[in-house]
């Protein structure tokens, strides 16, 4: 894979992937908001993925949309539910967007590119040129999920990861692994350091939506779910490091 030319290697530091797919949760934009986007979690975030960038690793992100959606989900309710994936859909587009806009001022080259068209405002979707894009040190972020209503953003990024053969999706949430149980709900459950996707459909963990697991599963595509909200977390991933929970064959 040719190495990115706006990495700046260090010949001591070796990740353990050289491209990834990370999921980003559309909460994880709100910050300690109630819903929107928050200014200092966005260069946060960038900053985040700048350090792995830097490693010379790829990286492609699925936006989900949840801190936008939420806040209009009241009027959503008895609609029909294609129209308001639809909207869901769009909110990942504007959550793209801040995200595209705050990497390119943080330092980072970045692309969105999206699975509806949008043409004035953002690029289609298209393989070759995403990949193209991660062979050159670009980030492309991938908006509007799947394009088809009845999906989620944890099933568009399980196949973003697949077509441009990622090695790893990366679920980064509110919680830093998957637990026995909810850890918001259950303060006895413990965190998993590994899992099978089997054991996770048969304990049925909230890893990713089932769509999404299934497909990682079918593809031997592993995933690791860990905490945004921990600094340095993605780093220690990206390095191979004991952080989160690995989900794998
Ligand atoms: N066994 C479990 N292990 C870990 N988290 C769990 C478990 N069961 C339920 N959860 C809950 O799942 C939540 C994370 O998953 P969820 O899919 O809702 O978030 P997300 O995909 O990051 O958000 P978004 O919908 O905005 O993209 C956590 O907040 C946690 O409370
Ligand atoms: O492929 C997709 C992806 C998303 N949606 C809709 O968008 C919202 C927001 O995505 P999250 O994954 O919840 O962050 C989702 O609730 C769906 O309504 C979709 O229809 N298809």
């Amino acid at each position: 894979m040719p190495v990115a030319p706006q990495a700046q290697n260090d010949a001591t530091v070796k990740p353990a992937y050289q491209r990834i797919l990370l999921k980003l949760s559309g909460e994880a934009l709100m910050g300690d908001d109630a819903f929107g986007i928050n200014r200092a979690m966005l260069a946060k975030l960038v900053a985040e993925v700048k350090e792995v960038v830097d490693m010379g690793v790829q990286v492609g992100i699925v936006i989900g949309g949840g801190n936008i959606f939420r806040g209009v989900s009241q009027g959503a309710a008895g609609m029909d539910r294609a129209n308001a994936d639809y909207m869901g859909m769009l909110a990942t587009v504007i959550n793209a967007i801040a995200l595209g806009d705050a990497m390119n001022r943080g330092g980072l080259v970045a692309r969105v590119q999206s699975a509806l068209t949008i043409e004035p405002v953002v690029e289609p979707y298209i393989r070759g040129k995403a990949i193209r894009y991660l062979e050159e040190g670009k980030v492309v972020i991938f908006a509007a999920g799947t394009g088809n209503p009845f999906f989620t953003t944890d099933t568009a990024a399980a196949l973003r990861g697949r077509e441009v053969e990622a090695q790893i999706v990366l679920k980064a949430t509110k919680v830093d692994g998957v637990y026995t149980a909810d850890p918001m709900k259950d303060k006895t459950a413990t965190r998993y350091n590994k899992l099978t996707f089997d054991e996770a459909f048969v304990k049925n963990l909230k890893v990713m939506d089932a769509t999404a697991l299934a497909l990682c599963r079918d593809q031997k595509l592993p995933i690791n779910v860990f905490s945004i909200f921990k600094a340095g977390a993605l780093k220690r991933v990206v390095m191979g490091e004991d952080e989160g929970t690995l989900v794998h064959n």
